[in-house]
């Protein structure tokens, strides 16, 4: 199922497959919740309507339009009533349509966003929701799709811009630095146990709540997990133990505004955890000290090397080697420091300077050296803790001149207030509330009506900032992650065939590919291989290859095969992906 490659993917290639119909054994239990909730409502909207469809129809139109019911009944509508001319799609927000008397408040009601709390809601007040569903029995279908329209454009007024010199602001501002950084490592490293204590150490996550995760995972046979509960977030995670999707947190200290971006360790999300770092300044690379662990995570299908080498390929210059689980191993120096040669060895091959790697001996489940120093356990360590070497890592310098580009990460509705919200990281460029904004690749325009960093109201943000955006003049359909928004003055042109200059991790052909920038996913092929590199020098060794063996540099021109250009453009970081496996990293040229 192709949306949900962002939690799911595997493949590439199979993420193409439609809906199958035949029930929901691959998808988590919370989607398939929403799914059946979806269906319901869906149905009786349809029912009063008069309109029957199939539950396979249903389901993948709510598939689709994630799980949106209004956009789900408005499409269905469309499939099942004759052809009439199209109708121009209301432009005045809701309220205007009000006052003309068209649809009433109930059916505006009716169609928004099912959020959690109105499928409780609706639940909980059965009978008005029988009330409304006579009412509009007796309107005709034309009325209920131009219902359904008008909540799904926010035309409400926004502020007056006031034509802030951001540049100027931004200088004037003391404030902290925010710095974003990467979870990565191989599966069961202790990444999510690492970070959750890290939350609790730093007192973001309060007592009372771990006790209640260790009970809550000790019922589940999943005692030892409660620190990485903080982090993962979704049942399907808790149960499985493992990290699916990038979990973010946020946490402060005197200096710096801290993002977590906790990536997946599995395999299978490896997709994940290139989003992850394409928004990061640095990495922390968690390693399993415990015996065999370490070696398993390094072999070749471990993820401790492909995570480093990707999150090299993808621009991450800076890393903190976390050697963790020591305590499993009796907090043992000579384990350390063979960890940290090999470890030390491995990171200079890929590129990382001596002098942007730090290694830090912890355990996160016991606390020790991440917040507060150990010197009990690890007498023979006098450096810094996790904390402090996290603080002296400086986030990498920022974009701010340069014309605006926010890579979308996730699209929300952030309630009837603000029907189409997005967040994502300012990766250039800077804005401000009521600037007019283009998003890519849909070519519409927006307004930014709100501007939040770190949940506050901002009256703008620059590059560097992670923001949660709530547009207005916008159909949340014409949204997705990994899509761009950009000034209307200066943007991305879509690529439909660009060069690539990259690092091959498998032998390249032409062939199809995945291609992933952050939560920007592709299909595409390998139409050319036009030359291959010295990687010491980048002089040509060969024009024309007939094919690139893993771990060489080589330029190579890639076309999109479905849909109409990509967002990218000269100096983006590119993944290349094929059948589960990462096979080459590279910059557009
Ligand atoms: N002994 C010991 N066990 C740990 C430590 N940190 C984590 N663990 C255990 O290792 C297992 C995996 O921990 P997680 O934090 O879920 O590992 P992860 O790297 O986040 O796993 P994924 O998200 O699935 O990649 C759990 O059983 C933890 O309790 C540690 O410092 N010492």
């Amino acid at each position: 199922m192709s949306r949900h490659k962002n939690i799911r993917n595997l493949d590439p290639y199979a993420e193409l497959d439609d809906f199958d119909g035949e029930g929901y054994d691959d998808i988590s239990e919370s989607d398939e919740r929403r799914l059946k909730e979806g269906l319901t409502q869906v149905r009786g909207t349809l029912g009063r309507a008069g309109i029957s469809a199939t539950d396979k129809e249903i389901e993948e139109s709510l598939w689709y339009y994630y799980f949106d019911v209004s956009k789900t009944v408005n499409y269905i509508l469309s499939l099942h009533t004759p052809a009439k001319k199209p109708k121009k799609r209301p432009q005045s927000q809701f309220t205007q349509k009000d006052q003309k008397g068209a649809p009433t408040a109930a059916q505006a009601k009716a169609f928004s966003e099912p959020s959690p709390d109105d499928i409780v809601m609706a639940a909980q007040s059965g009978s008005k929701g029988l009330n409304n569903a006579k009412k509009k029995t007796e309107k005709p279908v034309e009325k209920m799709e131009a219902a359904v329209q008008a909540v799904a454009i926010d035309n409400a007024p926004v502020k007056a811009r006031k034509r802030i010199d951001v540049l100027e602001e931004f200088k004037k501002t003391k404030t902290k630095e925010n710095a974003n950084f990467v979870v990565i490592g191989h599966v069961d490293a202790g990444k999510s146990t690492l970070m959750g204590r890290l939350l609790y150490d730093c007192g973001v996550i309060d007592e009372r709540t771990i006790q209640k995760f260790k009970v809550e995972a000790e019922k589940i046979g999943k005692s030892s997990f409660h620190f990485a509960w903080v982090l993962d977030q979704t049942n399907e995670e808790r149960s499985r133990g493992v990290t699916m999707d990038i979990a973010t947190n946020h946490f402060s200290t005197a200096s710096t505004n801290f993002t977590i971006l906790d990536a997946p360790g599995h395999r299978d999300f490896v997709p994940n955890m290139i989003a992850g770092a394409s928004q990061a300044d640095f990495a922390v690379l968690v390693l399993d000290a415990s015996t065999g662990a370490f070696e398993s995570g390094f072999q070749n299908n471990g993820q401790t090397r492909e995570h480093t080498l990707l999150a090299r390929a993808i621009g991450v210059s800076r890393i903190i080697v976390a050697v963790n689980k020591l305590d499993a191993v009796n907090w043992n120096h000579d384990r350390y420091i063979e960890i940290t040669q090999q470890m030390g060895h491995f990171l200079s091959n890929a590129g990382f300077s001596s002098n942007s790697l730090s290694f830090v001996p912890c355990s996160g489940l016991t606390g020790a050296n991440i917040v507060h120093d150990a010197r009990d356990k690890l007498p023979w360590y006098s450096g810094p803790t996790l904390l402090q070497t996290l603080e002296s890592s400086k986030p990498r310098s920022r974009a701010i001149n340069s014309p605006l580009r926010i890579t979308i990460s996730d699209v929300f509705r952030g309630g009837i207030q603000n029907p189409v919200s997005v967040s994502g990281r300012i990766e250039a460029g800077s804005l401000q509330i009521a600037d007019a904004l283009l998003t890519l690749p849909s070519r519409e325009s927006a307004t930014a009506k709100d501007i939040e960093i770190n949940e506050q109201s901002s009256e703008w943000a620059v590059a560097g900032h992670n923001v949660t955006l709530h547009l207005s003049g916008i159909d949340i359909i014409h949204l997705k992650p990994g899509d761009v928004i950009c000034s209307p003055d200066s943007p991305i042109v879509p690529l439909n065939c660009f060069d690539l200059k990259i690092l091959s991790f498998e032998t390249i052909t032409p062939m199809l590919v995945g291609i992933h920038r952050g939560r920007l996913n592709a299909s595409g092929r390998v139409i050319s291989l036009l030359e291959s590199m010295d990687k010491a020098t980048g002089k040509t060794l060969k024009k024309k290859p007939r094919h690139i063996a893993p771990g060489m540099l080589a330029r190579i021109r890639v076309e999109v095969t479905l849909g109409a250009g990509i967002p990218v453009e000269k100096g983006n970081k590119l993944v290349l992906r094929l059948g589960g496996k990462t096979v080459a990293a590279g910059v557009v040229e």
